[in-house]
């Protein structure tokens, strides 16, 4: 079994709010992950849902933790959050923090296929597999009740998750998210560097609007949040639209919720935080 060492402990809204590392085998490489267990000294038998979190480009495991607020909703609804880092950490690939959208802290949460990166940028796997059984095996969690939600590079990482893993996730939902990355600045860096620019079959794989096609599981609705007047918006990095039309003609229900006046920040996140959490908890009940 995984030893999961401890980081940090903090009471927050009756509950612990934790940091741990470990030794992830998948990515070959020590990881953190922050997860929040919801107090109320709940019967010793008791099993909790989970709601993991994917974070954006530059992030790590602290940002959502520090700035969303989750905490007071994930309290109230009985829900445990996990978020992991965004990406390997020290493993000396040659130019891995030289950039902020490629590398480290933009691990994009797909298995790199391309050397050197699949040495250690295997994020889908880590958060699909890994991570869930590390979790499930430290914490009274209800293994059958999970979902998974992000923001930006993380929101199209939960998006991947679930359609790639019919069943695993009760219901998914992304604040911001990049809709369609083989169609955009970021993906097209990304992807180019983890799979090889001329893999134009396999970037395919890892998109959010081309995986929908193909979707073939239990009902699964993508709850979509995105601020109108978010910058990556209008530089065309995020593309909701695309994510909608190809939800329509793959007859996969989409709900985007368009919101005036809020950007890209953690202060957007923060004022929607509370919706997103009391949609997982309605599915995960
Ligand atoms: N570094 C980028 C911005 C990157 C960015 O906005 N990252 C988002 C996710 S895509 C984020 O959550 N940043 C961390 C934070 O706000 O705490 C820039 O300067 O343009």
């Amino acid at each position: 079994m995984t030893v999961i060492t401890l980081i940090s402990t903090n009471k927050c809204f009756g509950g612990l709010q934790k940091i741990f590392s470990h030794q992830s085998k998948e990515l070959d490489c020590e990881m953190k992950f922050a997860i929040f267990l919801p107090d109320g000294a709940p019967a010793a038998d008791a099993k909790l849902p989970v709601l993991y979190w994917l974070s954006g480009l530059t992030c790590n495991e602290t940002n959502f933790i520090q700035k969303s607020g989750f905490q007071r909703y994930a309290a109230e609804h009985g829900l445990i959050v996990v978020c992991p880092d965004t990406s390997p950490r020290g493993v000396n690939l040659p130019g891995e923090d030289d950039s902020w959208d490629f590398g480290s802290g933009a691990g994009f949460y797909v298995d790199a296929s391309k050397d050197p990166w699949s040495k250690h940028y295997k994020m889908f796997s880590y958060v699909t597999q890994e991570l869930i059984d590390v979790i499930n095996n430290n914490f009274p969690t209800a293994v059958d009740r999970q979902s998974i939600a992000g923001h930006s590079m993380g929101g199209h990482g939960a998006l991947i998750c679930a359609l790639k893993n019919p069943g695993l996730y009760r219901s998914v939902s992304a604040f911001a998210p990049i809709c369609n990355p083989t169609k955009c600045p970021w993906g097209v860096k990304a992807f180019g560097g983890y799979f090889g620019e001329g893999e134009k079959e396999e970037w395919r794989n890892w998109d959010a609007s081309e995986l929908v096609a193909g979707y073939n599981g239990p009902p699964l609705e993508l709850y979509v949040d995105q601020g109108a007047e978010d910058s990556f918006l209008k530089d065309g990095q995020l593309l909701p639209h695309n994510l909608v039309e190809a939800c329509k003609a793959a007859q996969v229900p989409c709900v985007l919720n368009m919101r005036e006046g809020y950007d890209h920040s953690y202060f957007y996140v923060a004022s929607f935080i509370g919706e997103h959490l009391a949609y997982h908890a309605r599915h995960l009940k």
